[in-house]
């Protein structure tokens, strides 16, 4: 996923540009994109949507944004949701293991009444500084997490925290990476609010790559390509990896588990990051 485009649930009009469009993801937000009058027909319309021959042959990720699990349109969202066929859901202001545990529960107890098993996976925000102090133990809380999702709107703009200044974002960025790698789930890296500013979208996207995110979060169609382009391996990147899993399979031939490709030791660790790249070039090559 190296591209997620949000679209507002109450625009509609939207759902099918956003479609028919080059991201990896789109996310439908019934958050903070949508104003508390227009909720309920949001939450109608992207569940309609999601239904939708469209929807489903689309061959994107498809991912609902619901709203906080301490809010009042919590369950509603999940009556809604539940069965609609979302690939994730991306649960908000995520706090601690318990809230989230208590929120898998609230989503479990929806997909029964509907009587559908599980299948959605869960995408949690980490985006208070209770969140992000908590959140290896959030990444941790329960099978169904497949990723976190830095929130530096909501992370940085209450508080005053300047968002021009990397070292603020690094910060945030390594701290919440760090616990997505102990849990072994995906990190996905923050919105970025200045449509005008792709230049600054590029720098945080590229710092969040070398931190090992898999992409970064779209709010407009200007900014998709800018995080496909960041988060595809480079033909140089793709060929370095390729040769060290070669090698690696003449180096097990060998019974050497350390071996030189391109002048450098490759072990496990460098193994394993070469086969990620080759397997990722690999999914982009058949869904292309
Ligand atoms: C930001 C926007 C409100 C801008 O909308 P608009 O002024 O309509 O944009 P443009 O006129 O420049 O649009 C150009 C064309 O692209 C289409 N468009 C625009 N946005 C989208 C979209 N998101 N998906 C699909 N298509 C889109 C327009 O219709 C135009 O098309 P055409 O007329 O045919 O040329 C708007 O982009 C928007 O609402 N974006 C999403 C906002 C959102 O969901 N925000 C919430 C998530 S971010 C967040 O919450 C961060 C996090 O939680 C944190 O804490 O940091
Ligand atoms: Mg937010």
């Amino acid at each position: 996923m190296r591209s997620k485009l949000f679209v507002p649930g109450s625009r509609p009009e939207l759902f099918a540009k956003a479609l028919a469009g080059e991201a990896d993801a789109i996310s439908f937000d019934l958050e903070d994109a949508v104003p508390a009058d227009g909720k309920a027909a949001a939450r109608e319309a992207v569940a309609a949507f999601l239904r939708s021959a469209a929807a489903r042959d689309s061959g994107k990720l498809l991912i609902v944004r619901i709203n906080a699990a301490d809010s009042v349109h919590f369950a509603d969202d999940l009556a809604a949701i539940a069965n609609a066929g979302a690939d994730m859901i991306n649960l908000p202001k995520a706090e601690s293991a318990q809230a989230v545990r208590d929120a898998v529960a609230a989503l479990e107890a929806a997909e029964a009444r509907h009587g559908v098993t599980a299948t959605a996976a869960l995408l949690l925000n980490i985006e208070t500084p209770r969140g992000l102090r908590e959140a290896a133990a959030i990444a941790a809380a329960h099978h169904r997490v497949a990723g976190l999702q830095l929130g530096l709107g909501d992370l940085f703009e209450p508080p005053g925290i300047a968002r021009r200044d990397n070292a603020n974002v690094h910060a945030a960025m390594f701290g919440m990476r760090m616990a997505a790698a102990e849990a072994g789930v995906f990190a996905c890296d923050a919105a970025f609010a200045d449509l005008r500013d792709s230049d600054g979208y590029r720098a945080e996207a590229e710092m969040a790559r070398r931190l090992g995110y898999c992409g970064k979060t779209c709010i407009h169609p200007s900014q998709v390509a800018l995080a496909n382009d960041v988060f595809r391996a480079s033909p140089a990147e793709l060929a370095a990896a390729q040769r060290i899993v070669a090698a690696a399979d003449d180096a097990a031939r060998r019974g050497a588990g350390a071996f030189v490709v391109d002048g450098r030791m490759v072990d496990a660790p460098f193994l394993r990051r070469a086969q990620g790249i080759v397997a990722a070039a690999q999914r982009e090559r058949s869904t292309a």
